[in-house]
């Protein structure tokens, strides 16, 4: 729980000043019984009405300092704990980005949602309980223990001997709903990904008519995170009235023996009202500390899955250069060298998924990539941008390492058109800027007429300044793919990779965008990847991956021959008169 010291260091003194008037607070309250016990054995007994009116006032002066010290503490506490949920949470957010794409597949969506939300909150609420009552309850109970002996030590044994009882209580509580607690944040990360999967796939989830099995699975996880948020809060529940249980005991002996003392005139009645009085306050501090507890409880919980995803050290790190650092020789190159790739997932064995893929790629040409479902197309590209790092070989970039460069330089050099397009809620232009901010609206237009999105756009409610919704579920999968390769064209970037980005246009604007690309951007490197031979039969070379190797590389004609897989391809795609170029 180290990452939590830097907070403790910003606010440790807006905290220290809340619980200073929390101490104030708690001695108006531990005061009261001590003067209330004067007014009755002083006052009401000898009938002195003066020494009542003085009292009484002294009363009500420490009663509005008390509440003056609590508005204080209150609202301290309320800025402070807002402020370190709002830094954590932030803090956690760049952790997240920080991690690479292997620590996060690792983790997943739906549990890094949880912690960033659901845990951060537990850990606020705690931090404010803490400033509100968790520390005034010890100060109040050890203050009431110290009142009570000064008012009578032989009734104070009472106490000494109830306290033990109730502080073993408190530490078994502990120990045996913590786990729980555990539990029920891991079950509330199942109930988030159910949702978050049948809210990225409601389409698909409708199309099959899987509604009432996406709701089976829904309603599974939320009864496994009733139940056990219902094992957890019952175990809470059954100690707390048997503390309850132990301190009335207390009370009632108090009340016994002090009836005696009374009767035998060692006692006096106003003593025995302020003894009781700090019995009830002890039992008050005494429930506010069980309560605290079960509170740590649940937020340690949550502060050790925070933890572990702040903890964690990035397993990927780019070198922190300044463009003008590195001299490029070869812009718009790209070299394979012998890579091989597999995906970890925690424990589970590697997945071997390119073995020994060597080839090279000049600058401005036009490389296709095919292959069958699942050969490593997607990954190879993933590779080029960094996502994951080889296990073996190395990538160059005009005639370097892409490790090292600077995430900003490689970014900028490399663009891709991911496979889904993801476009954000905002209007049409902003999204195409998410490439380049800076870009003029000149430039939005040419990438968009590139793309073939222009037209399309111009007929849009309010062209360029319509409103896409989130992930762009107002426009139609080819659209989409339009507006994602306008928004990588902006970039200007040295390579450009199209991972399928053009399979849910037509083959006629397919051709459109491909031609327009090829005069755009004149010396732009084109990594285009395709299952449709169409795509990527005019390209200058062809890569053909199967089960992660490359099968062949070369022309289309050269593969016509000496790839079965490609032969095979283009036999059940091409009409007999397409097979043959030009
Ligand atoms: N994040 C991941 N974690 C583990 N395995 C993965 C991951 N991403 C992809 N894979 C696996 O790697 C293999 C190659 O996937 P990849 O997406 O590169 O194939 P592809 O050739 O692009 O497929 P497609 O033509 O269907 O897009 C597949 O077996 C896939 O299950």
């Amino acid at each position: 729980m180290s990452y939590l010291h830097i907070y403790w260091k910003k606010y440790r003194f807006k905290f220290l000043t809340a619980i200073f008037f929390l101490s104030l607070e708690a001695l108006a309250d531990l005061l009261q019984p001590a003067l209330m016990s004067k007014i009755v054995d002083q006052g009401v007994a000898h009938s002195n009405l003066s020494f009542i009116e003085r009292y009484g006032l002294l009363m009500l002066l420490i009663t509005l300092i008390g509440a003056i010290c609590a508005c204080t503490r209150n609202i301290l506490s309320v800025i402070v704990s807002q402020k370190f949920a709002q830094d954590l949470r932030q803090d956690l957010y760049i952790k997240i980005q920080s991690l690479s794409q292997t620590q996060i597949d690792r983790f997943g969506n739906a549990t890094l949602i949880t912690r960033l939300t659901n845990d951060v909150t537990r850990v606020q609420t705690f931090a404010n309980g803490m400033m509100r009552i968790m520390m005034k309850a010890p100060l109040v109970g050890i203050g009431s223990l110290i009142m009570a002996v000064h008012l009578n030590s032989r009734l104070s044994l009472i106490l000494l001997g109830v306290a033990p009882i109730i502080a073993l209580l408190i530490f078994a509580n502990m120990k045996v709903s913590y786990p729980y607690f555990r539990k029920v944040q891991h079950a509330l990360d199942h109930v988030n990904r159910s949702m978050q999967d049948y809210l990225s796939g409601i389409r698909v989830v409708k199309v099959f008519n899987r509604s009432a099995y996406e709701q089976e699975r829904f309603n599974k996880n939320n009864q496994i995170l009733g139940r056990l948020s219902a094992t957890a809060s019952q175990i809470g529940s059954l100690f707390g009235p048997l503390i309850n249980l132990t301190v009335n005991f207390g009370v009632i002996a108090i009340l016994w023996f002090g009836g005696i003392g009374v009767n035998n005139g060692s006692m006096h009645v106003g003593a025995i009202i302020a003894f009781t009085n700090y019995m009830m306050q002890l039992l008050f501090a005494i429930m506010m500390v069980n309560n605290a507890f079960s509170m740590l409880v649940r937020a340690r919980a949550s502060t050790e899955r925070i933890g572990e995803v702040m903890n964690i050290e990035p397993d990927m790190s780019f070198p922190n250069l300044q463009s003008s650092d590195m001299v490029i020789d070869h812009m718009g190159s790209l070299q394979f060298e012998h890579v091989d790739f597999s995906f970890s997932s925690g424990n589970e064995h590697r997945r071997h998924v390119l073995t020994d893929i060597h080839f090279s790629v000049l600058p401005g040409e036009t490389i296709g990539i095919i292959g069958p479902i699942a050969s490593g197309k997607s990954t190879l590209a993933n590779l080029i941008l960094r996502f994951y790092d080889p296990d073996q070989g190395a990538i160059l970039l005009g005639g370097k390492n892409i490790k090292k460069y600077s995430e900003e330089q490689l970014r900028k050099k490399v663009a891709i058109v991911p496979q889904h397009s993801l476009l954000f809620s905002g209007s049409v232009i902003e999204n195409i800027r998410w490439g380049n901010e800076n870009a003029s609206d000149e430039e939005v237009i040419e990438a968009a007429k590139i793309a073939d999105a222009d037209t399309f756009v111009r007929k849009l409610p309010h062209g360029y300044g319509a409103m896409i919704g989130q992930g762009g579920v107002n426009l139609s999968g080819g659209q989409k793919q339009r507006l994602s390769i306008a928004r990588a064209l902006i970039r200007k970037p040295e390579i450009l990779i199209l991972d399928d980005a053009t399979s849910a246009v037509d083959a006629q604007t397919d051709k459109r965008i491909r031609n327009r690309l090829k005069q755009a951007i004149q010396g732009l490197t084109c990594i285009m990847i395709s299952q449709k031979v169409s795509s990527i039969m005019d390209a200058d070379r062809i890569l053909v991956l199967n089960q992660g190797r490359i099968e062949a590389m070369g022309k289309h004609d050269e593969l016509l021959a000496k790839s079965p897989f490609y032969r095979t391809v283009c036999d059940l795609q091409l009409a007999k008169g397409e097979r043959s170029r030009g």
